[in-house]
Parts: C-alpha cells; structure tokens; sequence
C-alpha cells in the first residue's frame, strides 16, 4: 500500500473558510437553514464547519445534527459482516428548512441517496444541498452532484480517497491511498 498527499493540513484549513464562507454567501443568517453531517465521517466536517461558522464568521445559532444512513443504504443486506448503526441526532424539525447534508467524499453518491431517504423520517425540507470535502468525479452511480465542493480529485476504482481529521487521526489530512 502506498499514500500521497492529496490536501495537507494548510490546504484543508484554507478549503473550510472557503467552503464556510460559500455557505454564508447562499444562506446569511442561517435562521431557516440546518446543517446535516452524515455519520459516521462526515460528523468530523460539519463540526468544523460549524465551529468556522460561529468562531470565525459570527453566525449565531447553528443548528448542527447528525444522521446515520446504515440501514438505508441500497445494498445494506450485502454485506457479510453485521452492521453497527452510528448515532442519529436531529433536536430540531426539518419541516420547510433548507437542510445541508455534510460529508467528506462523494464518491458512487450511494450514501447520499440514503441520506435522502433517511432525513424523510424527519419532515419534508423545502431544499436539500451537498457540501463535501471531497468529490471523486467520473465515479458517480446516481444523478447526484455536490453544491459545495472543497476539492475535486480523479482517482481509479482501486485507489481510495482518505480523509483525516485531528479528532481522530492526528491530523487534518486527505491521503491518495493505493493498494498494490
Ligand atoms: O458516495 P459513496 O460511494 O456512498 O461514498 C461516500 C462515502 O464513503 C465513505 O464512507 P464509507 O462507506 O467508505 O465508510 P467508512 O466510513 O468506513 O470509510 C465516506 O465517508 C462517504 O460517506
Ligand atoms: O475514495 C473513497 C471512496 C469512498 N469513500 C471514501 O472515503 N473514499
């Protein structure tokens, strides 16, 4: 196995003010806009963007939730091993809200189109955006394209995009990671 670096931690920084600043641009004070971080990874992104949007850019009042698409997936009986679910955490309604799902790659938009599923339990939102940190092109499965893109990257099917974050991995970092 081998890894190039792809964003390091000063890329990644500069890329979240800019992806934070897109989302101000588009919905000002947030008062009818919720953020939406796919578990389990893209909780890391929307909690920056977040801490950007309150820290750095003055926006009060976030609403900040987190949804696990596990069992929404369309190949979610596939698998060989059991399942273990994340935690879904909405405190507020999504009823006529302009939510914004968060997540690190788009890659085949598998989870995404579960993520649509998913929020459905939760009210009807009056729009649905994608931010993602990472937007693999020329591998989509489904008709679905990010509205905030940090960085675009061209990788083959055997190739992986890893995205690492402080919280967990030591470091802000996006890895090109390639199986021999
Ligand atoms: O567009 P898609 O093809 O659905 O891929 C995107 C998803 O892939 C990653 O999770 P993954 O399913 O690899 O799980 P992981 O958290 O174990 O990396 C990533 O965090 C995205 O949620
Ligand atoms: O490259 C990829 C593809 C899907 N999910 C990832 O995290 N990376």
């Amino acid at each position: 196995m081998s890894q190039k670096v792809l964003l390091n931690s000063k890329e990644v920084h500069i890329i979240l003010h800019r992806l934070a600043c897109q989302l101000i641009e588009k919905h000002l004070d947030f008062s009818s806009t919720v953020l939406i971080g796919l578990q389990p990874r893209g909780k890391y992104l929307a909690e920056r963007i977040a801490q950007l949007l309150r820290d750095e850019y003055q926006v009060n009042d976030i609403r900040l939730g987190f949804l696990d698409i596990t069992f929404f997936r369309d190949d979610f009986r596939r698998g060989d091993k059991p399942l273990e679910a994340n935690k879904t955490q909405i405190d507020f309604l999504v009823e006529d809200q302009k939510v914004v799902f968060i997540d690190d790659v788009l890659y085949t938009g598998r989870s995404i189109n579960a993520a649509l599923t998913a929020i459905q339990s939760f009210g009807r939102p009056s729009e649905v955006e994608l931010l993602t940190l990472i937007d693999r092109r020329f591998s989509r499965h489904l008709p679905i394209q990010p509205d905030y893109r940090g960085r675009q990257v061209d990788a083959i099917n055997q190739e992986k995009v890893k995205v690492c974050w402080m919280e967990n991995e030591g470091e802000d970092a996006v890895y090109l990671v390639t199986q021999h």
